[in-house]
């Protein structure tokens, strides 16, 4: 069982990639898919190119074995809806594929394109970000969606669920890490020493 994890990955950091590996070993999967979107819907465009984003995901993922990367959203270029991306993994697997979204994200569902049919498309892993809550999530799915979050480990490839992960939270974003990089600031530990070289060297994130 493979899961999608979608982002702007701009730049990915090691928030990104605990959570990730402590949702497979919870959820039991075999692979987690990391999907950088070419431009989040509602976010403005990325700072860094989807090449730079794509080469920091690569340094950083590199020597896990369960990890990898599609670009098949930036190749689609324009915005990056998940619903399309969902499609794809539905026709590849013969299942529904499972989307891991922070509740910062997941809480935005209303706006994103056609978000009934997104959740009997695909399973959603909700990871707790910042201060948000369970409850939040679940009463934000019933007032919206008429829908809970499914208490369970298992998760199902015949059909659609919300699942609620919230083990650990790790207070990175890459909003602090751009601006980070702007005030000539540390960025050591909160990304791969790989990638903190290559934003560096690349001279991203500066002015
Ligand atoms: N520290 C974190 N803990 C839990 N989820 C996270 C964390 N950082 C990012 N995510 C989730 O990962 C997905 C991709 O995030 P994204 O690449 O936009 O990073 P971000 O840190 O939220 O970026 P930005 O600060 O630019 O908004 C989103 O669903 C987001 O909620
Ligand atoms: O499909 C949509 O309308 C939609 C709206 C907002 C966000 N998303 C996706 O959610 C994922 C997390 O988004 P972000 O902005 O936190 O990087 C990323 O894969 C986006 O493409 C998707």
């Amino acid at each position: 069982m493979i899961a999608l994890y979608g982002g702007s990955f701009d730049p990915v950091h090691i928030g990104h990639l605990r959570i990730a590996e402590d949702i497979r070993e919870f959820f039991s999967l075999s692979k987690i898919i990391f999907i950088p979107a070419y431009h989040s819907p509602l976010k403005p465009e990325c700072r860094a190119s989807a090449e730079d984003r794509i080469e920091m995901l690569r340094l950083s993922l590199r020597y896990n074995s369960y990890f990898e990367i599609d670009d098949l959203e930036i190749k689609r270029k324009g915005k990056s809806y998940t619903i399309d991306t969902v499609k794809v993994y539905r026709e590849k697997t013969g299942y529904y594929p499972s989307f891991i979204v922070g509740t910062d994200a997941f809480l935005t569902l209303k706006r994103w394109k056609d978000p009934e049919k997104l959740l009997e498309s695909c399973s959603f892993i909700v990871v707790g970000r910042g201060k948000d809550t369970k409850d939040q999530v679940n009463r934000f799915l019933k007032e919206n969606f008429q829908k809970t979050i499914t208490e369970s480990q298992i998760i199902e490839k015949e059909k659609t669920a919300v699942y609620f992960y919230d083990t650990r939270r790790i207070d990175i974003s890459s909003t602090e890490i751009r601006q980070r990089v702007k005030e000539n600031r540390s960025i050591k530990y909160l990304v791969l020493p790989e990638v903190e070289e290559y934003i560096f060297k690349k001279k991203l994130y500066r002015g």
